[in-house]
Protein backbone atom coordinates (compact mmCIF):
# COMPACT_ATOMS: atom_id res chain seq x y z
CA UNK A 1 0.00 0.00 0.00
CA UNK A 2 1.83 3.10 -1.10
CA UNK A 3 1.32 5.63 1.37
CA UNK A 4 -0.34 9.25 1.00
CA UNK A 5 1.93 12.30 0.47
CA UNK A 6 0.09 14.13 3.16
CA UNK A 7 0.30 11.35 5.88
CA UNK A 8 2.52 11.87 9.01
CA UNK A 9 4.88 9.39 8.08
CA UNK A 10 5.42 10.27 4.30
CA UNK A 11 8.85 11.61 2.97
CA UNK A 12 7.33 14.59 2.01
CA UNK A 13 6.08 15.60 5.31
CA UNK A 14 9.21 14.89 6.85
CA UNK A 15 10.77 17.32 4.65
CA UNK A 16 7.83 19.92 5.57
CA UNK A 17 8.51 19.36 9.45
CA UNK A 18 12.41 19.70 8.70
CA UNK A 19 11.91 22.45 6.24
CA UNK A 20 9.68 24.59 9.06
CA UNK A 21 11.48 23.56 11.87
CA UNK A 22 14.80 25.15 10.09
CA UNK A 23 12.65 28.39 9.45
CA UNK A 24 11.50 28.48 13.16
CA UNK A 25 15.37 28.74 14.22
CA UNK A 26 16.20 31.12 11.41
CA UNK A 27 13.50 33.37 12.93
CA UNK A 28 14.05 33.48 16.32
CA UNK A 29 17.90 33.52 15.63
CA UNK A 30 16.77 36.53 13.84
CA UNK A 31 14.21 37.51 16.72
CA UNK A 32 17.20 37.48 19.27
CA UNK A 33 19.60 38.99 16.66
CA UNK A 34 22.17 36.60 16.61
CA UNK A 35 24.03 36.06 13.41
CA UNK A 36 24.65 32.31 12.72
CA UNK A 37 28.33 32.20 14.37
CA UNK A 38 27.22 33.66 17.14
CA UNK A 39 24.36 30.59 17.56
CA UNK A 40 27.19 28.47 16.50
CA UNK A 41 29.81 29.87 19.40
CA UNK A 42 26.81 29.92 22.07
CA UNK A 43 25.46 26.18 21.13
CA UNK A 44 28.41 24.95 20.21
CA UNK A 45 26.88 23.61 17.39
CA UNK A 46 29.51 23.90 13.80
CA UNK A 47 28.02 27.11 11.77
CA UNK A 48 28.12 24.53 9.07
CA UNK A 49 25.81 22.60 10.95
CA UNK A 50 23.16 25.52 11.98
CA UNK A 51 23.40 26.33 7.90
CA UNK A 52 21.59 22.76 7.34
CA UNK A 53 19.21 22.89 9.74
CA UNK A 54 18.13 26.41 8.94
CA UNK A 55 17.90 25.26 5.35
CA UNK A 56 15.66 21.96 6.48
CA UNK A 57 18.40 19.42 5.12
CA UNK A 58 19.53 18.41 8.89
CA UNK A 59 17.73 15.80 10.62
CA UNK A 60 19.22 17.31 14.15
CA UNK A 61 19.41 14.92 17.44
CA UNK A 62 17.27 15.74 20.17
CA UNK A 63 19.95 17.01 22.20
CA UNK A 64 21.94 19.20 19.74
CA UNK A 65 18.04 20.51 19.59
CA UNK A 66 18.29 21.59 22.84
CA UNK A 67 21.15 23.03 22.76
CA UNK A 68 20.23 25.43 19.87
CA UNK A 69 17.17 25.86 21.75
CA UNK A 70 19.21 26.78 25.22
CA UNK A 71 21.44 28.69 22.74
CA UNK A 72 18.18 31.17 21.88
CA UNK A 73 16.74 31.07 25.49
CA UNK A 74 13.70 29.63 23.63
CA UNK A 75 11.56 26.97 25.33
CA UNK A 76 12.32 23.92 22.99
CA UNK A 77 8.39 23.50 21.74
CA UNK A 78 8.94 26.60 20.30
CA UNK A 79 11.31 25.25 17.75
CA UNK A 80 8.66 22.21 17.35
CA UNK A 81 6.25 22.64 14.13
CA UNK A 82 2.46 22.27 15.86
CA UNK A 83 0.49 22.59 13.16
CA UNK A 84 -2.84 24.90 13.27
CA UNK A 85 -1.62 26.73 16.49
CA UNK A 86 -2.63 30.42 17.28
CA UNK A 87 -0.47 32.82 17.06
CA UNK A 88 -0.65 34.28 20.44
CA UNK A 89 -0.19 30.88 22.22
CA UNK A 90 3.67 31.68 23.49
CA UNK A 91 1.30 34.78 25.22
CA UNK A 92 -0.90 32.83 26.42
CA UNK A 93 1.34 29.99 27.94
CA UNK A 94 3.77 32.91 28.97
CA UNK A 95 0.48 34.40 30.96
CA UNK A 96 -0.29 31.03 32.35
CA UNK A 97 2.53 30.02 33.70
CA UNK A 98 2.98 33.03 35.62
CA UNK A 99 -0.87 33.23 36.63
CA UNK A 100 -2.08 33.01 40.16
CA UNK A 101 -4.92 30.29 40.48
CA UNK A 102 -7.64 32.46 41.00
CA UNK A 103 -6.24 34.01 37.34
CA UNK A 104 -6.67 31.06 35.63
CA UNK A 105 -9.68 30.14 36.90
CA UNK A 106 -11.16 33.50 35.32
CA UNK A 107 -9.00 32.89 31.93
CA UNK A 108 -10.99 29.21 31.88
CA UNK A 109 -14.21 30.75 32.56
CA UNK A 110 -13.71 33.20 29.47
CA UNK A 111 -11.91 30.66 27.23
CA UNK A 112 -15.20 27.73 28.11
CA UNK A 113 -17.47 30.98 27.12
CA UNK A 114 -18.80 30.88 30.56
CA UNK A 115 -16.51 34.46 31.25
CA UNK A 116 -19.86 36.64 30.91
CA UNK A 117 -21.49 34.62 33.79
CA UNK A 118 -18.70 35.39 36.16
CA UNK A 119 -16.80 32.52 37.97
CA UNK A 120 -19.42 32.09 40.75
CA UNK A 121 -22.42 31.76 38.43
CA UNK A 122 -20.59 29.11 36.55
CA UNK A 123 -19.42 27.48 39.83
CA UNK A 124 -22.47 27.48 41.05
CA UNK A 125 -24.18 26.42 38.07
CA UNK A 126 -21.94 23.52 37.32
CA UNK A 127 -22.54 21.13 40.08
CA UNK A 128 -23.99 18.10 38.53
CA UNK A 129 -23.58 15.13 41.66
CA UNK A 130 -20.75 13.01 42.52
CA UNK A 131 -18.07 10.98 39.97
CA UNK A 132 -16.14 8.76 40.84
CA UNK A 133 -12.77 8.11 39.09
CA UNK A 134 -9.96 5.07 39.47
CA UNK A 135 -8.73 2.77 37.79
CA UNK A 136 -10.46 -0.78 36.62
CA UNK A 137 -11.47 -2.54 39.48
CA UNK A 138 -11.64 0.37 41.97
CA UNK A 139 -15.56 0.11 42.41
CA UNK A 140 -16.80 2.79 40.35
CA UNK A 141 -20.13 0.79 39.19
CA UNK A 142 -20.30 -0.88 42.26
CA UNK A 143 -20.24 1.63 44.62
CA UNK A 144 -21.23 4.48 42.51
CA UNK A 145 -25.15 2.12 41.83
CA UNK A 146 -25.05 1.91 45.75
CA UNK A 147 -24.56 5.46 46.54
CA UNK A 148 -27.35 6.65 43.14
CA UNK A 149 -29.37 4.14 45.04
CA UNK A 150 -29.13 5.54 48.73
CA UNK A 151 -29.23 9.24 47.90
CA UNK A 152 -31.85 8.92 45.03
CA UNK A 153 -29.67 10.25 42.38
CA UNK A 154 -29.43 8.93 38.94
CA UNK A 155 -26.69 6.68 38.13
CA UNK A 156 -24.79 7.19 34.69
CA UNK A 157 -22.22 4.87 33.32
CA UNK A 158 -20.32 7.31 30.79
CA UNK A 159 -19.03 4.34 28.66
CA UNK A 160 -22.81 3.54 28.62
CA UNK A 161 -23.34 6.95 27.08
CA UNK A 162 -20.76 6.47 24.63
CA UNK A 163 -21.66 3.05 23.59
CA UNK A 164 -25.21 4.21 23.13
CA UNK A 165 -24.39 7.66 21.87
CA UNK A 166 -22.56 5.91 18.84
CA UNK A 167 -24.11 2.34 18.72
CA UNK A 168 -20.76 0.77 19.03
CA UNK A 169 -19.23 -1.05 22.19
CA UNK A 170 -16.09 0.77 23.76
CA UNK A 171 -13.93 -2.04 22.13
CA UNK A 172 -15.02 -1.23 18.70
CA UNK A 173 -14.46 2.56 19.15
CA UNK A 174 -11.01 1.89 20.20
CA UNK A 175 -10.71 -0.74 17.35
CA UNK A 176 -12.32 1.62 14.73
CA UNK A 177 -11.12 5.29 15.80
CA UNK A 178 -8.71 4.37 18.04
CA UNK A 179 -7.84 5.87 21.37
CA UNK A 180 -8.21 9.31 20.09
CA UNK A 181 -11.43 8.91 18.54
CA UNK A 182 -13.02 7.37 21.91
CA UNK A 183 -11.52 10.28 23.64
CA UNK A 184 -13.51 12.87 21.54
CA UNK A 185 -16.42 10.79 21.70
CA UNK A 186 -16.20 10.33 25.88
CA UNK A 187 -15.62 14.53 25.41
CA UNK A 188 -19.27 14.77 23.47
CA UNK A 189 -20.83 12.23 25.10
CA UNK A 190 -20.30 14.32 28.79
CA UNK A 191 -21.06 17.79 27.36
CA UNK A 192 -24.30 16.16 26.73
CA UNK A 193 -24.52 14.53 30.03
CA UNK A 194 -23.87 18.37 31.52
CA UNK A 195 -26.51 19.53 29.45
CA UNK A 196 -28.78 17.45 31.30
CA UNK A 197 -30.12 19.25 34.42
CA UNK A 198 -30.36 16.54 36.88
CA UNK A 199 -28.15 15.24 39.52
CA UNK A 200 -26.54 12.44 38.81
CA UNK A 201 -23.53 9.78 40.24
CA UNK A 202 -20.96 8.92 37.45
CA UNK A 203 -18.95 6.30 37.12
CA UNK A 204 -16.47 7.43 34.68
CA UNK A 205 -13.75 5.26 32.52
CA UNK A 206 -10.22 4.38 34.26
CA UNK A 207 -9.08 6.58 31.56
CA UNK A 208 -10.96 9.82 32.07
CA UNK A 209 -7.36 11.83 33.10
CA UNK A 210 -5.78 11.44 30.39
CA UNK A 211 -7.98 13.98 28.26
CA UNK A 212 -6.95 17.05 30.19
CA UNK A 213 -10.32 19.31 28.74
CA UNK A 214 -12.52 16.17 29.92
CA UNK A 215 -11.05 15.83 33.25
CA UNK A 216 -11.35 19.24 34.11
CA UNK A 217 -15.06 19.46 33.43
CA UNK A 218 -14.99 16.47 35.47
CA UNK A 219 -13.24 18.43 38.26
CA UNK A 220 -15.34 21.78 37.82
CA UNK A 221 -18.68 19.89 37.48
CA UNK A 222 -18.72 16.43 39.91
CA UNK A 223 -17.83 16.52 43.59
CA UNK A 224 -15.03 14.23 42.32
CA UNK A 225 -14.05 11.23 44.51
CA UNK A 226 -10.98 8.94 43.38
CA UNK A 227 -11.56 5.04 44.47
CA UNK A 228 -8.40 4.02 45.14
CA UNK A 229 -7.17 0.20 45.46
CA UNK A 230 -3.94 -1.37 45.84
CA UNK A 231 -2.63 -2.69 42.26
CA UNK A 232 -3.36 -6.52 43.26
CA UNK A 233 -6.52 -5.77 44.08
CA UNK A 234 -6.98 -3.84 41.02
CA UNK A 235 -6.09 -7.16 39.13
CA UNK A 236 -8.20 -9.50 41.50
CA UNK A 237 -11.36 -7.32 41.19
CA UNK A 238 -10.94 -7.83 37.31
CA UNK A 239 -10.59 -11.43 36.94
CA UNK A 240 -13.11 -12.22 39.78
CA UNK A 241 -15.51 -10.17 37.27
CA UNK A 242 -14.15 -13.27 35.09
CA UNK A 243 -11.61 -10.99 32.66
CA UNK A 244 -9.17 -13.53 32.49
CA UNK A 245 -7.06 -11.34 29.69
CA UNK A 246 -4.04 -10.49 32.52
CA UNK A 247 -3.99 -14.22 33.27
CA UNK A 248 -1.88 -15.00 30.31
CA UNK A 249 0.93 -13.22 31.00
CA UNK A 250 0.52 -12.70 34.87
CA UNK A 251 3.67 -10.76 35.81
CA UNK A 252 3.72 -8.65 32.45
CA UNK A 253 0.19 -7.31 32.84
CA UNK A 254 0.90 -6.89 36.94
CA UNK A 255 3.74 -4.74 35.58
CA UNK A 256 1.77 -3.02 33.18
CA UNK A 257 -1.10 -2.04 35.26
CA UNK A 258 1.56 -0.29 38.31
CA UNK A 259 2.58 1.72 35.26
CA UNK A 260 -0.73 2.84 34.23
CA UNK A 261 -1.83 3.71 38.11
CA UNK A 262 1.76 5.44 38.70
CA UNK A 263 1.50 7.64 35.51
CA UNK A 264 -2.16 7.72 36.49
CA UNK A 265 -1.75 8.52 40.50
CA UNK A 266 -1.20 12.11 40.52
CA UNK A 267 -4.24 12.89 38.19
CA UNK A 268 -6.77 10.53 39.84
CA UNK A 269 -5.19 13.01 43.08
CA UNK A 270 -6.81 16.06 42.30
CA UNK A 271 -10.33 15.17 43.25
CA UNK A 272 -11.96 16.70 45.83
CA UNK A 273 -12.00 13.22 48.00
CA UNK A 274 -9.81 9.84 48.02
CA UNK A 275 -11.47 7.15 49.22
CA UNK A 276 -9.34 4.17 50.20
CA UNK A 277 -11.03 0.99 49.52
CA UNK A 278 -7.90 -1.34 49.99
CA UNK A 279 -8.75 -4.16 52.31
CA UNK A 280 -12.47 -3.30 52.60
CA UNK A 281 -15.54 -5.01 51.83
CA UNK A 282 -17.90 -3.54 49.20
CA UNK A 283 -20.53 -2.80 51.95
CA UNK A 284 -17.85 -1.63 53.94
CA UNK A 285 -16.48 1.13 51.29
CA UNK A 286 -20.23 2.04 50.14
CA UNK A 287 -20.60 2.88 54.02
CA UNK A 288 -17.11 4.64 53.62
CA UNK A 289 -18.39 6.61 50.44
CA UNK A 290 -21.79 7.63 51.58
CA UNK A 291 -20.84 9.23 54.68
CA UNK A 292 -17.97 10.58 52.63
CA UNK A 293 -20.01 12.68 50.24
CA UNK A 294 -23.01 13.03 52.47
CA UNK A 295 -22.22 16.40 54.19
CA UNK A 296 -20.97 17.78 50.78
CA UNK A 297 -23.96 16.98 48.97
CA UNK A 298 -25.95 18.46 51.36
CA UNK A 299 -24.04 21.91 51.22
CA UNK A 300 -23.73 22.27 47.64
CA UNK A 301 -27.26 20.80 47.18
CA UNK A 302 -28.80 23.04 49.40
CA UNK A 303 -27.15 26.00 47.49
CA UNK A 304 -27.97 24.91 44.00
CA UNK A 305 -31.78 25.42 45.86
CA UNK A 306 -32.40 21.14 45.49
CA UNK A 307 -32.27 21.14 49.38
CA UNK A 308 -35.12 17.42 48.75
CA UNK A 309 -32.84 15.80 46.45
CA UNK A 310 -30.16 16.05 48.97
CA UNK A 311 -29.27 12.68 51.47
N1 LIG B 1 -13.90 -2.67 48.72
C1 LIG B 1 -14.41 -2.83 47.50
N2 LIG B 1 -14.88 -1.75 46.83
C2 LIG B 1 -15.37 -1.90 45.59
N3 LIG B 1 -15.45 -3.06 44.92
C3 LIG B 1 -14.99 -4.16 45.53
C4 LIG B 1 -14.46 -4.10 46.84
N4 LIG B 1 -14.08 -5.33 47.20
C5 LIG B 1 -14.36 -6.14 46.15
N5 LIG B 1 -14.93 -5.45 45.15
C6 LIG B 1 -15.34 -6.04 43.86
O1 LIG B 1 -14.50 -5.44 42.88
C7 LIG B 1 -15.24 -5.26 41.67
C8 LIG B 1 -15.21 -3.79 41.29
O2 LIG B 1 -15.63 -3.71 39.97
P1 LIG B 1 -16.35 -2.47 39.30
O3 LIG B 1 -16.88 -2.97 37.99
O4 LIG B 1 -17.30 -1.83 40.23
O5 LIG B 1 -15.11 -1.51 39.08
P2 LIG B 1 -15.01 -0.28 38.08
O6 LIG B 1 -14.20 0.75 38.79
O7 LIG B 1 -16.38 0.11 37.63
O8 LIG B 1 -14.18 -0.89 36.88
P3 LIG B 1 -14.20 -0.54 35.31
O9 LIG B 1 -13.28 0.63 35.13
O10 LIG B 1 -13.70 -1.76 34.65
O11 LIG B 1 -15.62 -0.21 34.91
C9 LIG B 1 -16.65 -5.76 41.90
O12 LIG B 1 -16.77 -7.07 41.43
C10 LIG B 1 -16.77 -5.70 43.44
O13 LIG B 1 -17.68 -6.66 43.92
O1 LIG C 1 -8.31 2.67 31.81
C1 LIG C 1 -8.44 2.92 30.60
O2 LIG C 1 -7.51 3.37 29.92
C2 LIG C 1 -9.74 2.68 29.95
C3 LIG C 1 -10.78 2.16 30.66
C4 LIG C 1 -12.11 1.91 30.05
O3 LIG C 1 -13.14 2.22 30.97
C5 LIG C 1 -12.31 2.76 28.83
O4 LIG C 1 -12.53 4.08 29.22
C6 LIG C 1 -11.16 2.66 27.88
O5 LIG C 1 -11.06 1.32 27.46
C7 LIG C 1 -9.85 3.07 28.53
MG1 LIG D 1 -17.30 0.15 35.78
Amino acid sequence: MSALPDTPDSPDSDASFLLELGQRVRTLRGLRGMSRKVLAKVSGISERYIAQLESGKGNVSIMLLRRVSDALATPLEDLLPSGDQAIDWPVIRDLVRRATPVQIAHAKDVLSGMGRLGAGARRANAFHGVALIGLRGAGKSTLGRILADKIGWAFVELNKEIEQQNGLSVAEIIALYGQEGFRRMEQAALTQLLARKELMVLATGGGIVSEAITFDQILSSFYTIWLKAEPEEHMARVRGQGDLRPMADDRAAMQELRTILQSREPLYARASGVLDTAHLTVDEAAAKLIAMVSPVLCRDACAFGLKDEAV
